[in-house]
């Protein structure tokens, strides 16, 4: 596999065999037009048999895509989603500071780079053998709280300040915040564990888990043409997202270069907004097609808006229906988050969905680990929260459970490690 900058596609011919399947080909599809660098390659051993170069066991297309660690971004914003995914939060450990983090923050990019290229580092357990890379990504982040412990308080940027306080929040402070962010993605459930693993132990005496999730989103190459995701209502979730070809999407999402009163060591890094989101299944399962579709604003079959189209139509959001009411009610999910309804402020969603078994009162405890990228969070989430806090249809189905929020720098540069611009700067 050839290694390129994360913001390009490559798809290396060395070990391309034969055709690529159709599980395959969406990846690749999805990965070029998500602008994430991805590599990918093929073995079936060239007689369609079982192994690859060196005895190495055959790999899809699904296996064999690489995403690449180094690059302008972090790998993990505008890769593909994917079907794994685990998130994890860490503080410090008492006596550890800015030292201990450089360290860390380095043995963590070494690990990423490695596990993301498919190699397994020596003594491994093996867990992720004969998977390939599997489209593994591993983001590394900053909470506000990172700054003090590590007496960088004069380079916390004012985007972590805390976020606002809404009605509808039941918090579990245990399961917020952390001074260190993890989010590990795979299109192979044995390699995002194994990932998962390796950045636990990688934290050593230096950091403790805070708290960890687990989720999950469609197998990747289940569908025959890439198709946006459904979350656990059924829904169709992700149409509206910002495209990385539009012209405004990096301003939305990234932090540019040069910001005036910004910190230069987050240029091309975003701000990540992550909650778990509690689903109301019992709930919602009784409520008509035709009332869901109302909560949304979009039809549950395909995504398309209410007043008409196919997914991708515009929302038409003064559409008169028969009875002379909007046809995308006002308090209808889509219609309150739209970035028009907003003044222009957008988030680019990248969830997975979690599944812990049934709480002790007999529901499923089961929902939305939400996480959103943007460039400031006063320009993405906060202003469209306050929005749906004060009356979104979805509201009485859902519950945010933990709240955390992120600075996660740019990705590194080769030979640099994630965060060196911050901690070594
Ligand atoms: C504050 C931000 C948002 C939270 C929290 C949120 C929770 C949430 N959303 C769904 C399901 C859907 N959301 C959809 C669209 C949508 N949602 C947000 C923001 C938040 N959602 C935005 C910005 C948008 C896009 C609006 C637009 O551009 O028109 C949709 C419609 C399809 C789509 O565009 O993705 C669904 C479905 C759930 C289930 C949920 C909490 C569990
Ligand atoms: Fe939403």
């Amino acid at each position: 596999m050839t290694e390129r900058d994360n913001d390009t596609l490559e798809i290396s011919r060395r070990r391309l065999l034969g055709t690529v399947g159709a599980a395959g080909a969406a990846g690749l599809v999805i990965g070029a037009a998500g602008g994430a660098g991805v590599s990918a390659a093929v073995s079936d051993g060239g007689s369609g048999g079982a192994s690859g170069p060196g005895g190495a066991p055959a790999l899809s297309t699904v296996g064999a895509t690489e995403v690449m660690f180094h690059g302008k971004h972090q790998a993990g914003i505008t890769t593909p989603s994917q079907s794994r995914g685990h998130l994890m939060a860490f503080d410090l450990a008492p006596g550890a500071g800015r030292k201990e983090a450089a360290a860390l923050l380095r043995r963590w990019s070494a690990t990423a780079k490695a596990l993301m290229a498919g190699e397994a580092p020596a003594g491994d357990t093996g867990v992720a053998l004969d998977a390939g890379p599997s489209s593994l990504t591993i983001t590394f982040g900053f909470g506000r709280t990172f700054f003090d412990r590590t007496g960088l308080t004069a380079r916390r940027p004012a985007e972590l300040d805390p976020l606002p306080a809404f009605s509808s929040d039941a918090l579990d402070p245990r399961r917020s915040e952390g001074d260190l962010w993890v989010q590990i993605g795979a299109d192979d459930a044995l390699v995002a564990f194994h990932a998962l693993r390796a950045v636990q132990k990688d934290a050593g005496d230096a950091a403790r888990v805070r708290w960890q999730m687990n989720g999950f989103n469609r197998s990747a190459g289940a569908t025959a043409k890439p198709m946006t995701a459904r979350n656990l209502m059924g829904q169709i979730d992700g149409t509206g997202n910002p495209k990385p070809d539009e012209p405004d999407f990096d301003r939305r999402i990234f932090v540019p270069a040069g910001a005036p009163g910004g910190q230069e060591w987050m240029a091309g890094g975003s701000y990540a907004v992550v909650r778990r989101i509690r689903m109301l299944l019992d709930d919602w399962e009784k409520l008509s097609l035709e009332k869901q579709e109302k909560v949304i604003g979009r039809r549950k079959s395909d995504g398309a808006p209410l007043s008409g189209g196919t997914e991708t139509s515009e929302l038409d959001l003064n559409k008169l229906g028969p009875d002379g009411r909007p046809v995308i009610p006002d308090n209808a999910h889509a219609r309150i988050s739209a970035p028009e309804q907003n003044g222009g402020a957008a988030m680019l969603r990248r969830p997975f969905s979690f599944h812990d078994g049934i709480a002790p009162d007999g529901t499923p405890d089961a929902g939305l680990l939400f996480i959103c990228w943007q460039a400031d969070p006063l320009r993405g989430f906060v202003p469209v929260q306050r929005k749906l806090d004060r009356g979104d249809a979805l509201s009485p189905f859902i519950r945010h459970e933990s709240s955390g929020l992120y600075a996660v720098p740019g990705g590194a540069a080769e030979g640099e490690y994630v965060g060196q611009r911050l901690l070594e700067g």
